[in-house]
């Protein structure tokens, strides 16, 4: 099956030699190509270039002709909890009225809230209701996203959490890649008992996770009231143990030192960091671990954003990502997610659509297949409607530019 998009204004993340990722100043340059097509074969990038040497329409099964339109490769969304049962909308409202998330936390609130829901959704109805959500960003131009557990807090819940991730990963054309998350809150019966609880996710979670082969990626919320760095670590090291590296949300509200046990540990990304010191920025300096910034987060509950000119500044790589849950970010919105990332943390668009494609393929360790329009990468593209330039993309932040969505060469309706 060949396709052919022809006539394009622009296309943009185009990179002839495939790249992992792009750091400091090469975050600024987005390269594209103007009056443009492209060519897929199956489900892949099989050749791109300018009009003049488009091949002829006798020679492939479908045209899409893009004249007026932009097309960059799907949104990488890197950190998403978009497996949850029921939402927290009375939370939202509390926190209008005046409460805190760490006081509804510390009410019974938040996490402990929606794994009480979980705990009592079938698997099913899980599925049902995850299976729309995915809908969504998929329609909103996401390709390839990662998913974490951590709503169950016990080994069935656990287990029903990921199996559900399973197979939306089986039913659907968009990447999926599967993280575990036993680490997102103690329940309440082990509040006074931490290492009961570790010891639980390192000597039975984790195992009978990895037999069934549930995930690819271990997570913890590392976090002052949360978990602590060295309870991070013990469950760092037991997930790589059994293959599962680690992708961990840190600095959120404080920085107690838990970037640099990520780092130490092989941390394949860093998430939240709404709190940066110096000397975090030192530490990944010299690191292969990426940092993730969250932006609608800090949005809907008006917190920090990242300081991400000044970790750009310093040569940093950053990732974009939703975080989409029920309670900090009830939105996997990518489109909204580089908007907000230009708006409030001054990243250009080209910064920001480099965070949210190729730096986001390499925190969630797809930047091999996703992330740029090069030959041989799957064809996962957004065709835009109409636009005055790319820049419209983010400046417009609240109309729908999307025109079209193909994943690894389907055509999504
Ligand atoms: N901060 C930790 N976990 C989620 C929110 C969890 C929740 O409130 O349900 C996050 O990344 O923001
Ligand atoms: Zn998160």
């Amino acid at each position: 099956m060949k396709l052919l998009i022809k006539n394009i204004k622009e296309i943009l993340q185009v990179r002839e030699i495939a790249i992992s990722m792009v750091a400091g100043n090469e975050m600024k340059v987005l390269p594209k190509l103007d009056n443009a097509y492209i060519l897929i074969e199956n489900d892949l990038i099989a050749d791109y270039g300018t009009m003049d040497n488009c091949p002829t329409d006798s020679t492939v099964d479908q045209i899409i002709d893009a004249t007026g339109k932009t097309v960059l490769p799907t949104w990488v969304d890197s950190h998403t909890h978009l497996v949850y049962a029921g939402n927290r909308e009375l939370e939202f409202v509390d926190r209008i009225n005046g409460l805190s998330y760490e006081e509804i936390f510390n009410r019974g609130g938040g996490i402990l809230n929606s794994a009480k829901k979980l705990q009592e959704t079938s698997e099913e109805d899980l599925y049902e209701q995850s299976r729309k959500r995915l809908e969504e960003v998929i329609s909103q131009g996401t390709g390839a996203v990662e998913i974490k557990s951590g709503y169950g807090l016990t080994l069935e819940a656990e287990l029903k959490m990921l199996r559900v991730i399973k197979k939306l990963k089986d039913t659907y054309p968009i990447a999926i890649k599967s993280t575990f998350l036993g680490a997102h809150a103690f329940p309440t019966e082990f509040k006074d008992n931490h290492e009961g609880y570790i010891d639980l996710i390192v000597n039975e979670m984790i195992p009978a996770i990895a037999k069934e082969n549930l995930a690819e990626y271990v997570d913890a919320f590392l976090e002052t009231g949360y978990f602590s760095c060295e309870e991070t670590e013990r469950i760092m090291k037991a997930g790589q143990q059994y293959g599962l590296i680690a992708k961990v949300h840190v600095n959120q509200f404080t920085a107690i030192g838990g970037i640099e046990t990520c780092v130490k540990n092989g941390a394949l990304s860093v998430d939240h960091l709404e709190i940066v010191t110096d000397e975090d920025i030192e530490i990944l300096k010299g690191s292969k671990t990426m940092p993730v910034a969250l932006p609608t987060c800090s949005f809907f509950i008006s917190i920090p954003y990242t300081p991400a000119r000044k970790m750009i500044e310093a040569g940093l790589p950053l990732a974009l990502a939703s975080d989409s849950n029920p309670g900090t970010t009830p939105s996997g919105n990518m489109n909204f997610v580089v908007a907000t990332a230009c708006i409030k943390m001054k990243m250009t668009p080209e910064e920001a659509i480099n965070a949210a494609t190729i730096n986001g393929a390499y925190a969630m360790g797809v930047e091999k297949e996703y992330g740029s329009i090069t030959k041989g990468k799957k064809a996962s593209l957004i065709i835009t409607k109409p636009l005055h330039s790319f820049y419209e993309l983010p400046y417009a932040f609240g109309t729908n530019h999307i025109d079209q969505v193909i994943l690894n060469g389907q055509i999504q309706k």
